[in-house]
């Protein structure tokens, strides 16, 4: 195990940020941490970090205690959303600082930067100044920086949360790309579902301090422990008492058996998919259908409707809970 995170608790003032938080990071993984604002996610990163002392329980690191060790001495790499760049420097000299200050000879230090920058896709930029590089460029180059002095952990809290999202998604495809070329125990914030499920091979689910859930994209999002993952981690729909996904629900212009009734109050076309809003028993719930199907349906508001979960749905009944 890279990191193993065991009963953590920590308070600012005599507010509890992190409960009882437990996880183990498997070596040579991608895991993302993922939760509302305010859940504790940078937190429990800078826990891991060094940069805030629990209050109680332990952190090791490559099987070594590393509870009480400065950030320097627990070998891990960071990089935030703001990226502080040594503005005064090239791209170069950025990605080899840490390396200069370690008094590593100088041909090595060259060889080295320069594979980074190919890693990362800035060999061109090597001369220029951080300012003269775009949001994601400078990530990169970050995370080239972060990456240089072969941390056994890299730890990234929002990397791209300050980027435009079109960036950000091209930004996700190229670290997931990256780990998979380097393959270093990386441990990444977000508060976006989308990019946890896209990036990570594991996802831990943090919300009010606590880890609600531990496991694969397709775990949490296909079964989630509670409502709150079930929510978080996707669209959602109340049927018969029931959380259910949108698109695992069957509709129907007939009754069907098992089915509740349903009136339509909206048909929304959004490209491909097609969103069906109703109203069961007073209450709002749509169905999401492909163009086509909802085509062959003919559906319009005023119509009456049976809707019901398709056999292989999950469902969690919130009654229960
Ligand atoms: N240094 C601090 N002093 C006091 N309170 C803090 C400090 N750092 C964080 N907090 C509080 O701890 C809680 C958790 O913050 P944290 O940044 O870990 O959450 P997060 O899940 O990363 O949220 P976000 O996505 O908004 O950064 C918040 O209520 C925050 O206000």
């Amino acid at each position: 195990m890279a990191i193993e995170v065991r009963d953590v608790n920590k308070s600012f003032g005599t507010t509890p940020v992190l409960r009882d938080v437990s996880i183990d990071v498997e070596s040579g993984s991608l895991t993302a941490l993922l939760g509302p604002s305010g859940g504790g996610k940078s937190t429990l990163l800078r826990v891991i970090a060094g940069l805030e002392q629990p209050d109680t329980g332990t952190v090791h690191i490559s099987g070594v205690d590393a509870t009480r060790l400065s950030p320097q001495r627990r070998n891990v790499g960071f990089v935030f959303q703001h990226y502080a760049a040594f503005k005064h420097l090239t791209v170069f000299r950025n990605v080899a600082f840490g390396l200069e200050i370690r008094k590593r000879p100088k041909a090595d230090i060259r060889k080295r930067v320069m594979e980074l920058l190919e890693l990362v896709h800035l060999e061109q930029m090597a001369d220029r100044y951080p300012a003269q590089l775009s949001g994601g460029q400078r990530q990169r180059m970050a995370l080239a920086r972060a990456l240089a002095v072969e941390p056994e952990v890299l730890l990234l809290d929002e990397p791209f949360g300050a980027l435009d999202a079109q960036v950000r998604k091209e930004l996700r495809t190229w670290l997931r790309r990256l780990h998979d070329e380097v393959h270093v125990t990386t441990v990444f914030v977000t508060h976006d579902q989308e990019e946890a499920i896209e990036v990570a091979d594991t996802i831990v689910v943090l919300a009010g301090g606590r880890v609600e859930q531990v496991g694969s994209p397709a775990e949490v999002y296909d079964n989630p422990a509670n409502p709150f993952v079930m929510r978080f981690l996707g669209p959602v729909t109340e049927i018969g008492g029931n959380l259910v996904r949108p698109h695992d629900i069957e509709i129907s212009a007939d009754p069907q058996e098992g089915g509740t009734a349903a009136t339509v109050s909206r048909i929304v076309r959004l490209g491909f998919e097609v969103r069906v809003e109703l109203r069961i028993d007073g209450k709002d719930a749509w169905v999401q259908v492909t163009r086509s199907f909802a085509d062959q349906l003919g559906l319009k508001p005023g119509d009456t409707v049976s809707v019901r979960p398709n056999p292989g749905a999950r469902s969690l009944a919130l009654a229960a809970v």
